[in-house]
């Protein structure tokens, strides 16, 4: 057996790791951990060093962790005031994640070399009230939000009033969490944080540190009466949009709070809102810098070392878990849950979902349908040279690109824009937004507003899924990927970006705006970052909204700068990045760079438009097509095309080529098919190509066997499922034998982190620790995951694969 493989029984051996000795960063991190648990608890009486030591030992050294645990063994014999808790967290060791310290881990990625003046704070995407657009939710979204935050807000006003002149009735309607913060007597000022989990019930416990016998977090049970929120506790719900309404959004001040503050958060403490907020007990509190964050940027604000208290509630929260997977749903699969459960989603659900006791005659015409439902196989002296045929084919190419922005960068009128210009938009229609949008008071948004139109997405309330609009050019049929939401922001743009050639980066450049979006707690180098590590090779970068800076070159030059750097540090190659100075709402330089409003700008620009940009981007994306490779297309939907074609299927052919007539293998059903008939955007065709959006109407299977997410595949090249994976990845949070969702592209499969197999040196890829007892934020590590899925999932070795946990990304990295 290879030093990487491992087998069901490749736990941690308890009685070796009691037994050996501790490594020298061990004890540095033993002595400083003591000195800091020391700090905050003072004398306890009964409390001895060996007892924090080897508590400290058994939560690896995470303080806030050892510290919560030994509050609460001993709560009774604590002095009345403890040491205020807000006091500064202990500080971090000096990380060892400086910048530079990726490099190497995608073979052209050189992470890090950050500038110390470019160095920066990132959170994850915001929620913020109202906040719309593409990976962050539709125009009509924002409108269907501001509603809801308005009734849950009239709803909340009623309550209170209700509740001012009749104390009882306000017994009865106030949240359990309005209660707490009804009681914020001086006892409810202790740490909050620190009694947030339970620890083990008895003393540290002597179990297996990959196997801790602490309980599993109470998932369901909301909070108990003098305890605090459960950050950790609750899957995202796709539909609780805004945050607190009425809360500011988050200042800088909001994510440098200590963890070990002992004010209650007052987003977690106010009474609920609205009855989504009945039903969750917490608004979501405002989060410390992501470690995915602080690893990227290589900071010194926000890299705490997992071991400090800052991150180790987090830290805690994942080990306490039991390492057979989630308790409930996962909170990505909330969301799969909330998008298969959506109206219209999955059109032609699988026959498998229906319900047995469906109509007889409905059973009958199934019956006759699959009668005409079979279909040879092509001779192949049949077959079309399809490679041949693609190099000769003067059809237009097809492009997919993804946009992405900080909130109101304009990505939603820029792409309105351009489908308006491309005539993919009637007059007609953008007349009618303009109708109606001006009507709310919203003239601006008209064009964001056709963007949104041309999808059915929206009709269906509340965009579910990757939105896809189309355009195109003499040379080009482009589809725009629009993934918007901000609950299921991060599933839908793995996915989305799983099926892009490039991505736009759409950039506010007017005064400030830049600054928000790109240094405070701005979303551009967050979706930059996550992009490339999903292997998005090319960059479009709009600089947008340069008619409010007056076409300042400066101002164009500025921000080309700064984001070039960062661009070129993330791992983009310089000739893959193109920068272009336009402005969404007016148009200019989006297809047309001249007329009497662009003299400003031609008067120091002559390079592409926004569309010529994206037919450079597009040409040298031909080049990274696996179109001689097996054929690989993954699943974005399993319908009832028609009565002729009861089974069909979608989806982007990821590698290979394929034609009418092919028998293919579906996996992990390992079912063949024959494909009766195909069409590339809504055409028609004979044969399609890596590249090529297509529909496939399938022959000589039953729909019983497809699944989003499956991958069909060539039968003379099998994909093997796989239950176990190794993967090289780069951590993101701190990595333990935990559950996790495993991500590739529209997949999505629970598993587990069974065992970490070594660390990895940057760069050099030598094996700095094997069988390492975690894998920190930042660190490289081959890991092996279990998958949680009968018949194991369609991965195969080189996949870009994503592990998130709790909503959060933990890793990415590749399948080996
Ligand atoms: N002056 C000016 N304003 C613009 C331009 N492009 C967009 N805007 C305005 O910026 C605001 C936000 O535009 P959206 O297109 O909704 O931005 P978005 O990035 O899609 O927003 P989210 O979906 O919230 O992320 C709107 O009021 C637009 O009218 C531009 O080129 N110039």
């Amino acid at each position: 057996m290879g030093r990487n493989d491992y087998d069901d029984d490749d736990y941690y051996d308890e009685e070796e790791e009691e037994q050996r000795e501790m490594t020298a960063e061990e004890r540095a991190q033993m002595k400083s951990g003591l000195k800091a648990t020391r700090d905050v608890l003072g004398t306890v009486p009964g409390l001895t060093d060996a007892e924090i030591e080897e508590s400290l030992y058994y939560y690896y050294f995470d303080v806030e962790k050892t510290i919560n645990y030994l509050l609460n063994k001993y709560a009774k014999s604590m002095p009345k005031k403890p040491k205020p808790a807000a006091a500064p967290a202990p500080k971090a060791k000096a990380s060892t994640y400086s910048s530079g310290y990726f490099a190497g881990f995608f073979a052209d990625t050189p992470w890090g070399g950050v500038p110390e003046d470019r160095l920066s704070k990132m959170i994850p995407p915001t929620v913020l009230p109202g906040s719309t657009g593409l990976l962050g939710g539709s125009s009509k979204l924002a409108e269907l939000a501001r509603k809801r935050k308005e009734a849950a807000a009239a709803k909340a006003a009623a309550a209170e009033a209700a509740a001012a002149t009749e104390p009882q009735a306000q017994k009865a309607s106030v949240s359990l969490l309005s209660k707490l913060s009804q009681k914020k007597s001086p006892k409810s000022e202790e740490p909050r944080m620190l009694k947030s989990v339970s620890p083990p019930a008895t003393s540290p416990p002597t179990a297996s540190p990959a196997c801790p016998a602490s309980p599993a977090l109470p998932v369901t049970t909301p909070p108990r009466t003098a305890g605090p929120v459960q950050p950790v506790a609750i899957p995202v719900v796709p539909v609780a949009i805004p945050s607190a309404p009425g809360k500011e959004p988050r200042t800088k001040e909001d994510l440098d709070q200590p963890t070990l503050d002992t004010k209650p958060k007052s987003a977690a403490l106010s009474p609920p809102q609205s009855p989504m907020e009945l039903e969750l007990p917490f608004s979501t509190p405002p989060a410390p810098n992501s470690f995915f964050a602080s690893t990227f940027f290589g900071g010194r604000i926000a890299l705490e070392p997992p071991n400090d208290v800052a991150d180790g509630f987090k830290l805690f929260a994942a080990a306490a878990e039991k390492t057979k997977g989630f308790k409930g749903p996962s909170p990505d699969d909330t969301v799969q849950q909330a998008q298969s459960g959506s109206k219209g989603l999955n059109k032609g659900a699988p026959a498998a979902a229906k319900s047995p006791d469906a109509d007889v005659k409905k059973i009958e015409k199934d019956v006759d349908t699959m009668r005409i439902d079979t279909a040879p196989a092509k001779d192949q002296k049949d077959k079309i040279d399809v490679l041949k045929a693609w190099k000769e084919s003067t059809e237009k190419q097809v492009v997919n690109f993804v946009v992405v922005g900080h909130v109101d960068a304009g990505k939603s009128t820029l792409m309105g824009r351009l489908l308006y210009d491309t005539g993919a938009v009637a007059e007609r229609t953008l007349q009618k937004f303009r109708k109606e949008s001006e009507q709310i008071g919203k003239g601006s948004f008209a064009l964001a507003w056709v963007m949104d139109s041309t999808d059915e997405e929206r009709e269906r309330g509340v965009t579910i899924d990757i939105a896809t609009s189309h355009f195109s050019t003499p040379k080009t049929h482009f589809t725009i990927l629009d993934a918007p939401g901000h609950a299921d922001f991060i599933p839908n743009m793995i996915a989305g970006a799983s099926q892009a050639d490039f991505a736009v980066l759409v950039i506010d450049s007017s005064p400030n705006a830049f600054e928000a979006g790109f240094h405070r707690q701005g979303q551009t180098k967050e979706h930059t970052l996550l992009l490339r590590s999903l292997g998005v090779k090319k960059l479009v970068v709009a600089v947008n909204k340069l008619d409010v800076t007056n076409w300042s070159q400066d101002r164009y030059l500025e921000i080309l700068q700064q984001v070039e750097q960062f661009t070129l540090n993330a791992g983009y190659r310089r000739e893959n990045i193109t920068f272009v100075p336009l402005a969404g709402l007016s148009g200019i330089n989006v297809i047309h760079p001249l007329g009497p409003d662009a003299a400003a700008l031609t008067a120091w620009y002559s390079g592409p438009t926004l569309l010529e940009a994206l037919e450079t981007a597009t040409s040298t994306g031909e080049a990274d097509r696996a179109v001689d490779k097996p054929l690989r297309l993954i699943l974005t939907d399993v319908f009832r095309g028609s009565i002729q074609n009861p089974v069909s299927v979608s989806g982007r052919i990821d590698s290979g080529h394929l034609q009418a007539g092919d028998e293919i293998l579906c996996i992990p059903s390992k079912q063949l098919a024959t494909i009766k008939s195909l069409s590339i955007n809504e055409t028609p065709a004979q044969w399609a190509v890596a590249g090529h959006n297509v529909v496939l109407n399938l022959a000589n299977i039953d729909p019983i066997h497809l699944r989003v997410g499956d991958v069909v595949c060539d039968k003379n090249w099998p994909l093997e499922p796989k239950e176990r994976l190794t993967m090289k990845l780069l951590a993101f949070e701190t990595l333990l034998p935990m559950s996790v969702d495993v991500h590739k592209g529209r997949l999505h499969a629970p598993g587990e982190v069974k065992v970490l197999l070594e660390t990895v040196e940057k760069g050099t890829g030598v094996v700095s620790k094997i069988r390492p007892r975690v894998v920190k934020a930042g660190e490289l590590a081959r890991v092996g995951v279990m998958v949680q899925v009968e018949h194991g999932v369609p991965i195969e070795t080189g996949d870009k694969v994503v592990l998130r946990s709790r909503g959060v990304t933990v890793a990415a990295g590749v399948v080996e």
